[in-house]
């Protein structure tokens, strides 16, 4: 334990209609897991956490809106396409075996087969595997391997399409385990300043290039060495805005996001100080915190405004208040232009690495534990009192903590809360979420 644990991604591209919605329920289904107190965010069905036996992956639907004419279908899928190389470990190629083999679909294939990337093809809709089989056959001719059949309607061979999925995963984690260097995601909307910021912090220092070449995404990948250290700056700037329509950016926006985020153990969400905290802000900053990711919030652009002895404060307390579910994130102001306050970033960068990791022994937290229930009484209901038996740190990144208790009906969100600023008051924790996982235990156990 101890090291980073990074969740593969698998993006699933296909022609509309061929099913990848129902693909998307059934994998997501009720497993899709919504953080509830993360709020501002109403999360359409455009990434999800799904489960396979041991395995864990982050699921991406890289499809956008529905097409009408056969142009848009193809150039829409080369998008798919395009982000689906650039951000996924497996892409999932589904097709339509009631449609059989477009044109469209085999140069997509054709694109796919150049990137190198593992590809699982999918053939859907194959409800009746005997009446339909010497149609899945066809699709050996897109040269991209053997076509999987699944029904995504019945449920049927989504096993075995795992299966596949996952057989293509562990080469990537063992190379990933070996990483030491401080990976760090600069998150945020289009022009805060993301790709300034990066530039400022390579200016200064030796860039190395990146000893994993080949592949598309570490394009977007920065190596800097400060103060002896060596970090990972993991870019989502620089999006092709040409021929997109809002909801399209945000799709796009969000789907980089989620892949750099995945690949970081910090996220640095960039806010441009002169636009001030927004909701699309939250929305970003949601992704990193339900990832359970240490954050750091750059206000940045700090240089570009009117400032008195009020502002910092000011700014802070809004920046709360919309982010109000992160209350844990460290904020600083900076500037890419002047680069005012770029080695705090650093600086706060290994405090909230430090504290991402941190582990406290049992002994210590069963103390705090107990002094916290002394000065404030468990609720209670129906005469029934909640007892807390025992606290322990089962991981880091995110720090994670098991709380044994009578009943967990009785253990409300805010007493939990309280037990966590007990925590925090005790060792900071600065910079990261802490996760509480409750279980039962019967009294005499
Ligand atoms: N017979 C059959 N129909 C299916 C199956 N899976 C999906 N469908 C149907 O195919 C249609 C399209 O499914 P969607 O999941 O919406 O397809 P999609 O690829 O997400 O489509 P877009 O959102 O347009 O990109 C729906 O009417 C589904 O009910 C299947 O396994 N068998
Ligand atoms: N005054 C001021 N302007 C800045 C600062 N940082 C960036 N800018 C300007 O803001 C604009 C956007 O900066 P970028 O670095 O391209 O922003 P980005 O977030 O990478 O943008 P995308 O590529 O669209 O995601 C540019 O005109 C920059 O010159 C800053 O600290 N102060």
């Amino acid at each position: 334990m101890g090291k980073r644990k990074t969740k593969p991604i698998v993006a699933v591209v296909g022609r509309p209609n061929v099913g990848k919605s129902t693909l998307f329920n059934v994998l997501a289904g009720e497993m899709i897991s919504i953080v509830k107190d993360t709020p501002g965010i109403t999360r359409d069905r455009i990434y999800a956490d799904v489960s396979w036996l041991d395995m864990s992956f982050t699921l991406i639907d890289t499809g956008g809106i529905e097409p009408d004419s056969k142009d848009v279908i193809l150039s829409q899928m080369r998008e798919q396409a395009e982000i689906a190389i650039e951000t996924a470990d497996v892409i999932l190629f589904m097709v339509d075996v009631k449609q059989g083999l477009v044109d469209a679909d085999a140069k997509v294939a054709d694109m796919l087969r150049k990137s190198k990337k593992p590809i699982v093809l999918v053939v859907n809709k194959v409800d009746h595997v005997e009446k339909y089989m010497a149609d899945v056959y066809e699709f050996y001719n897109m040269g991209i391997g053997d076509p999987h059949p699944i029904s995504a309607a019945n449920r049927t061979g989504i096993g075995d399409m795992l299966d596949v999925v996952t057989s293509y995963f562990n080469k990537t984690v063992s190379a990933e385990e070996e990483d030491e260097r401080i990976k760090v995601a600069i998150v945020g909307k289009p022009n805060v300043g993301k790709s300034s910021i990066i530039n400022r912090l390579v200016g200064e220092n030796r860039v190395i290039v990146s000893d994993i070449a080949g592949t598309t995404r570490d394009a977007i990948d920065t190596d800097i060495r400060y103060n002896g250290k060596d970090y990972v700056f993991i870019d989502t700037a620089g999006l092709r805005k040409k021929n997109k329509i809002k909801e399209e950016l945000e799709r796009y926006m969000i789907v980089r996001t989620v892949s750099a985020v995945e690949r970081a153990d910090i996220a640095v969400l960039v806010i441009d100080a002169v636009e001030g905290v927004t909701e699309q802000d939250a929305k970003i900053a949601g992704i990193a915190h339900e990832r359970g990711k240490a954050v750091i919030i750059a206000v940045n652009k700090w240089d570009a405004i009117e400032k008195d002895n009020k502002t910092v404060n000011k700014f802070t307390n809004k920046v709360r208040e919309v982010l109000s579910f992160m209350s844990y994130a460290e904020i600083i102001f900076i500037s890419a232009v002047t680069g005012q306050r770029l080695p705090k970033l650093y600086e706060t960068i290994d405090i909230v690495n430090e504290n991402h990791s941190m582990r406290v022994s049992t002994g210590v937290l069963n103390e705090i534990m107990a002094e916290a229930v002394a000065l404030q009484q468990p609720p209670s209901d129906k005469g029934k009192r909640l007892r807390l038996y025992y606290i322990t740190q089962v991981s880091v990144k995110p720090p994670t903590f098991v709380i044994f208790v009578n009943d967990k009906e009785l253990m409300h969100f805010s007493y939990t809360r309280y037990i966590e600023n007990k925590i925090r008051e005790a060792f900071g924790f600065r910079g990261t979420p802490l996760k509480f996982i409750i279980r039962e235990r019967k009294e005499n156990q």
